[in-house]
């Protein structure tokens, strides 16, 4: 049978995804597209070039073995790169690059691919004298790589920030654009980026700004016609970072002096780091030719982070405040706050604060209380009716008795808990609740979610009764 570019690569596939984890398997491999087949030389159309370096760097020797099983001992594998950041076309071009050197997989010379050709362009516009200005980076070093967690979520922008940031502006992600929802870490790994390249580099000039101030300082500029020296400055940064570039929507001054700037910090090799809240195609009142420019690069999302991410993340927080804190607590937070890592870490530092401030102790309820300020609205809805049910349940025994008359002490204690979490996960009013568990007033509600507290408080078994109850009641 002759061996077609498809058929190849599928077996190959089949190898690559025994070996590897799944997520790594759909990122990395199914984009990818056979193109055709010479002898033994396969070629296969990645995405960016972004794509090429990362297989390169990662899965050399996986897709040497597959290749070798397939094409023999003198497999070659070349890459048709998808350019999309190149100057005079609007449409892709693509680029072959043979696999490199450093693996066995023979290859031809390699062609230094266009993006990365030393680009001398002398820059016409720099004072002199205002080249040696110091410029303080603005950088906030508590936000870096080291603190920053590694997930699915954030994979791809965390390891593209993490190249740009060990060969600012020699790679094809120029600009990296960060986009994602609130509070997804778009600010730390822009500022990780900034915070690790003056590591590396000491001598670039490296410069966080939000676009706020950006235009801020532009709008200055103007009225005190410096705008000029407002371009030059930012003409002479290595690394510029800007934060929430979606602000500059509408603004189209600041968008017309930005793309100016982009430009000549472009042509010139520099770096530009770009964060915002949307990805590029979603962006609105920003001017095309901006838009097109911020598309060159590399866009990389920053998705809410999965369960194991949401654990790793309190996890990390935890281990670097000395904090410890029981693994149930931890999991009801990472399972009740899924979409925001600065709520995530919000309902850690209350806790924190709760207990050193007001002596209290780690307890789920404790948890619960925090969580339901921090996430509004997202309450189950649970009828008083269930939670009867789930507190007669746990204390064995049916509804009726719950709400029978007697003075028996366990019993009393269940009808208590019962108007307690009435009270805390329903929007009933004090006497409708006592009129739906046993027909009793206001008062005895109030009583009853008062001596829950208290005891809750002081008495160890009766605050497990509280926590179990609240884990049934909440997951
Ligand atoms: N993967 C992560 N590991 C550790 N901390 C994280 C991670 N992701 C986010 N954080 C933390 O979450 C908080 C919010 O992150 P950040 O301010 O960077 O979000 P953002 O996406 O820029 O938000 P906004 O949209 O509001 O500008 C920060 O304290 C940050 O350190």
């Amino acid at each position: 049978m002759t061996k077609t570019a498809d058929s190849v690569w599928n077996e190959c596939l089949s190898f690559i995804k025994d070996n590897i984890k799944p997520q790594a398997y759909k990122t990395w491999f199914e984009p990818i597209k056979p193109i055709k087949i010479a002898g033994e030389a396969l070629t296969i159309q990645v995405p960016s070039k972004f794509f090429y370096e990362w297989l390169e760097e990662h899965y050399i020797k996986l897709l040497r073995v597959a290749l070798m099983k397939q094409l023999g001992n003198d497999a070659k594998l070349i890459y048709d790169v998808r350019m999309e950041n190149t100057y005079s076309s609007n449409r892709p071009q693509t680029v072959k690059i043979p696999s490199s050197n450093r693996n066995p997989l023979k290859s031809q010379n390699v062609t230094v691919p266009l993006e990365t050709k030393n680009r001398e362009l002398r820059n016409p516009f720099v004072i002199p004298g205002l080249q040696k200005v110091k410029i303080e980076s603005q950088l906030n070093p508590n936000y870096n790589f080291n603190n920053f967690v590694e997930g699915d979520s954030n994979r791809l922008a965390r390891s593209a920030g993490m190249a740009v940031a060990n060969k600012p502006g020699g790679t094809s992600f120029n600009p990296l654009l960060i986009y994602g929802g609130v509070g997804l870490g778009k600010t730390h790994i822009a500022h990780a980026i900034g915070v690790e390249i003056k590591d590396k580099y000491p001598d670039k000039t490296v410069l966080y700004i939000s676009s706020e101030k950006f235009t801020q300082q532009f709008i200055d500029s103007v009225k005190s016609n410096t705008r000029n020296d407002f371009i030059h400055f930012y003409q002479m940064i290595d690394v510029l970072i800007i934060d929430d570039v979606q602000f500059l929507s509408g603004k189209t001054g600041t968008q017309d002096v930005f793309f100016h700037i982009f430009n000549h910090l472009h042509q010139n090799g520099k770096q530009v780091i770009l964060t915002s809240d949307k990805a590029p195609v979603d962006m609105q009142d920003i001017e095309q030719r901006l838009l097109s420019r911020f598309k060159w690069g590399l866009s990389a999302e920053l998705q809410a982070p999965d369960y194991e991410t949401r654990i790793s993340i309190l996890q990390n927080k935890l281990f670097r405040d000395g904090v410890e804190m029981p693994e149930e607590i931890v999991d009801y937070i990472a399972k009740n706050i899924k979409s925001n890592v600065r709520e995530l870490e919000g309902v850690l530092i209350s806790m924190i604060a709760q207990s050193s401030f007001n002596r209290r102790e780690y307890t789920l309820e404790l948890a619960r209380q925090i969580v339901d300020k921090f996430v509004k609205n997202t309450k189950k809805e649970v009828s008083i009716d269930y939670i009867q049910k789930v507190v007669s349940k746990y204390f064995d025994m049916d509804v009726a008795t719950l709400q029978s008359k007697t003075r028996k002490r366990h019993i009393v204690q269940a009808r208590q808990l019962a108007m307690y979490f009435a009270k805390r996960m329903t929007k009933s009013s004090l006497a409708s609740i006592g009129s739906q568990i046993g027909h009793r007033d206001h008062a005895t509600v109030l009583h009853a979610c008062k001596t829950v507290d208290n005891l809750t408080e002081t008495d160890k078994l009766f605050r497990k009764y509280v926590d179990d109850l609240t884990k049934k009641l909440t997951f």
